[in-house]
């Protein structure tokens, strides 16, 4: 079974995704550490991120082994990211790894924006999670200061507005529901019962195709 998660900044993705790549035994993916990690190599080389061939080259040469890296999780990381992300070439090189992620057995868990879209249209489950973007701030800002860096929460819900607005706005593989996802609004759920809820639709789905 392959479960797509994606969603706007902080929505919680990542924490759903693990929770129920364990649930299930499966694999999990956090798809954005993919374009992170090329982001981070172009700021690390002083390269323009608009470089198209530099980003390229840079996608093409990625090793998974480092998508653990904790520096990738910063908020200029996450900025930088967002602009790399937009360059089509960037994202056709990165296509077939996170693919045969899915793919590979027992089954896998992928959360990012373009999941049930693009990367997993046939996706067996699809997860849209949002939250209001107040509450997503405050969340950011709680982690990265318990990360032991400063944070400022309005500077935060600024940064989740610019990067959603251009994830949204882009022309290739923008941030947008599948037709088919489910929607969880995560904003007054805490963590055990966003997992719940996201069992309960995939629980649902599974009953449902059992029926037919
Ligand atoms: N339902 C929730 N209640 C409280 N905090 C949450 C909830 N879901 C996620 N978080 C916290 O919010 C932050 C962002 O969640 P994360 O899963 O990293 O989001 P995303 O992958 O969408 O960026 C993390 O610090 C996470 O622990
Ligand atoms: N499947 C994905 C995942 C991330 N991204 C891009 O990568 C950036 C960082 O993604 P992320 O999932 O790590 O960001 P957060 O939601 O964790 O803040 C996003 O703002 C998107 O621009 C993408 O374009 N497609």
């Amino acid at each position: 079974m392959i479960i797509a998660i994606d969603g706007p900044a902080a929505s919680g993705k990542g924490t759903l995704g693990k929770r129920l790549a364990h649930h299930y035994g499966y694999r999990h993916l956090d798809t954005g550490v993919i374009y992170r990690a090329v982001a981070k190599a172009l700021l690390d080389a002083g390269a323009d991120l608009t470089d198209e061939a530099r980003a390229v080259a840079v996608a093409m040469e990625l090793d998974p082994e480092k998508f653990g890296n904790p520096a990738l999780k910063t908020q200029m990381v996450g900025e930088a990211a967002s602009v790399v992300s937009a360059i089509p070439r960037v994202r056709e090189a990165l296509v077939n790894f996170q693919r045969q992620f899915a793919a590979d057995p027992p089954g896998a868990v992928l959360d990012g924006r373009d999941i049930g879209t693009v990367i997993c249209p046939n996706a067996d489950v699809k997860i849209f999670v949002i939250a209001d973007p107040k509450v997503r701030a405050r969340r950011r800002t709680l982690e990265a200061r318990a990360r032991g860096e400063e944070a400022d929460e309005a500077l935060v819900l600024a940064d989740i507005l610019k990067r959603d607005e251009r994830d949204q706005n882009r022309a290739i593989a923008p941030l947008k529901a599948a037709p088919d996802a489910y929607l969880l609004d995560n904003s007054h759920l805490d963590i055990e019962g966003g997992v719940r809820a996201a069992i309960d639709i995939v629980e649902a789905v599974r009953a449902g195709r059992q029926r037919v």
